[in-house]
């Protein structure tokens, strides 16, 4: 039978020391989430519901008002992506306009002045984000066996994580298409949706990712992918847009700092005799590249960078 919903894992064990069952039982379950799907939704994670419930709601309120409002908010010149409101380009096939927000206390970060505590709401979801992600880090590091703290050594600049606050415009008939099928090209993301939309691809069939209230849906990304050899799979998702009504949700990227070195580990190649699967690369130069598929969209879906840019074939 072919399962037809992504694992869902439940965190409490990691804020219970004495639950060292509960704790090996999440990692296996995550372990083969990762090789199978790259994508899993957690539950007790520590983020409060009424704060991501608030969220939602602030970023409602702040997309539905006017061109002109939004705009007021638009991305300094200069900065490594568009913090602040943007909206895709005409030409993009994505159908979407989102807010883009570096961490707490980045000279970057453009806010709205209204809806009131927008930013003090988006601060304080942002900083939880980036707790969950320091303890989604450490069990991954473990499902990989990798040595204790590796990823967290590795990973220990947070100034290029960033989170977005995005909404989707109705499906119309003709077309559906909210976020066209990509990886995510970070290490991991956190996702949240008011309602449906969000689709993993495994083994070629489109797997609906159904909201589950309160629940944080985790994306392997690209990073995690090279530097595991594949073992972990960055999992190809999109969006589809539901018809007669606008869709929200949150995306939380957690990203290594620009001067990083890419490459598959040792662990995952020649101390287990298997070929690197990609060449090594200095992560900023991905990320201006994705940047670039995206203010720039080629006509030529084929022309867009994914991390094949970097296999070897
Ligand atoms: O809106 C969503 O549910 C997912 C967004 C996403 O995949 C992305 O921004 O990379
Ligand atoms: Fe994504």
């Amino acid at each position: 039978m072919v399962n037809t919903s992504i694992p869902t894992v439940d965190l409490s064990p990691f804020f219970n020391e004495r639950d060292e069952d509960g704790r090996k039982k999440v990692t296996e379950i995550i372990t083969h989430a990762c090789s199978e799907y790259g994508f899993f939704q957690i539950v007790n994670h520590g983020v409060p519901l009424s704060l991501m419930n608030k969220a939602l709601e602030l970023s409602k309120t702040f997309f539905e008002y006017s061109e002109e409002e939004k705009l007021k908010s638009s991305p300094n010149d200069g900065t490594p992506l568009p913090a602040g409101y943007n909206v895709q380009p005409k030409n993009s096939a994505d159908k979407n306009e989102y807010l883009l927000m570096f961490p707490p206390g980045s000279n970057f970060n453009v806010y709205p002045n209204d809806p009131q505590d927008f930013r003090k709401v988006m601060e304080e979801i942002f900083s939880h984000f980036t707790k969950v992600a320091f303890l989604v880090e450490i069990i991954v590091n473990d499902c990989l066996g990798l040595p204790p703290k590796f990823l967290e050594e590795y990973n220990n600049d947070r100034s290029w994580d960033f989170m977005v606050a995005l909404r989707y415009f109705p499906a119309t008939e003709k077309e559906n298409n909210g976020i066209s099928e990509h990886q995510d090209g970070n290490c991991i993301t956190f996702v949240f949706q008011d309602k449906e939309g969000l689709e993993v691809l495994k083994n070629g069939v489109w797997i609906p990712v159904l909201p589950i209230e309160g629940s944080l849906i985790v994306n392997i990304a690209d990073v995690i992918q090279v530097l595991s050899n594949n073992k972990f799979k960055s999992a190809t998702h999109r969006v589809v847009r539901p018809e007669g009504t606008t869709r929200h949700s949150f995306a939380f990227f957690n990203n290594i700092e620009g001067n990083k070195w890419v490459e598959p580990l040792p662990q995952f190649t020649k101390e287990i005799g298997e070929p690197a699967k990609y060449k090594g690369f200095f992560y900023k130069d991905y990320q201006m590249l994705r940047m670039r598929n995206k203010t720039h969209p080629p006509s030529n879906p084929e022309d867009i960078i994914h991390i094949t840019h970097y296999a070897i074939p």
